[in-house]
């Protein structure tokens, strides 16, 4: 199976800090449906800036859409990037955008037309539940619609490749599976996702979704066991 994205021996450190990710060789099959499971401070968003190309490797080699893009002139990332749709952690939305036209973004970029573009807007707001949002700014939603404008903004041109920050992060359990089940339905469409969390039952939400774990800065073996959780908590017995 061809892939989207193959790391080779990657490491990051940034400035002179230590490596936060090293030894880095995986593949994103075309049309797969990844998990990227690691705790706080793993490395998590550091290994998606790679994969969406805001942040080059300190070593190793990277490919995306069959182009070694460590050694791509800086000038020639952007119309790579364009084939990427990404659900920031911190949300990115544009503060003087409504939602409307957040999430219009990526398809005025591509200079579809505006009928089209309102037709295709007004629905993924529906899907989103955020029909009788769409004219607010960034500022008066709340974390949870902003979370949903992001993902509608990022699906919405249906991108080659989503990576998804955290996705369902700040939204409650019925509108999280709404969200993964519009992955699971852009995936179907052909478009290879990566969603990195720190909550393991999200794996279990997405059936055929494969898992790479995070730990300490490199890839475990995904096929290892889940860590065993913590001695539960006993309070001193008074004497
Ligand atoms: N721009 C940066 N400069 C210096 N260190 C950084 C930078 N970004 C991240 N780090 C460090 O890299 C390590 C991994 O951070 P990263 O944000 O990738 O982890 P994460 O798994 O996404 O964490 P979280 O789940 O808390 O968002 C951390 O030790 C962090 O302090």
């Amino acid at each position: 199976m061809s892939s989207v994205v193959r790391f080779e021996n990657v490491g990051l450190r940034y400035g002179t800090g230590a490596e936060v990710l090293r030894d880095l060789s995986f593949a994103l099959d075309r049309g797969s449906m990844q998990v990227l499971l690691g705790s706080s401070g793993a490395g998590k968003t550091s290994l998606l800036k790679l994969i969406y190309l805001a942040q080059r490797p300190t070593r190793g080699f990277i490919s995306t859409f069959d182009e070694e893009v460590t050694s791509l002139p800086r000038e020639a990332l952007p119309a790579l990037r364009r084939r990427i749709g990404v659900v920031f952690q911190d949300f990115r939305l544009v503060p003087h955008l409504s939602a409307f036209d957040n999430v219009a973004l990526p398809l005025r970029i591509a200079g579809r037309p505006e009928d089209e573009v309102r037709e295709h807007v007004e629905e993924m707001l529906e899907w989103v539940s955020l029909t009788d949002r769409m004219s607010a700014r960034p500022a008066i939603l709340s974390g949870g619609e902003q979370q949903r404008v992001a993902v509608a903004r990022a699906v919405i041109g249906r991108p080659d490749l989503l990576v998804a920050d955290e996705p369902t992060g700040n939204i409650d359990p019925e509108m999280a599976d709404r969200l993964l089940h519009l992955f699971q339905e852009l995936n179907k469409l052909g478009t290879t996702i990566v969603i990195a969390t720190h909550d393991a039952h999200l794996v279990s939400q997405l059936p055929g979704a494969k898992m790479l774990r995070l730990a300490g800065g490199t890839l475990s073996d995904p096929t290892g066991s889940v860590r065993a959780p913590p001695a539960p908590f006993r309070p001193l017995r008074p004497r």
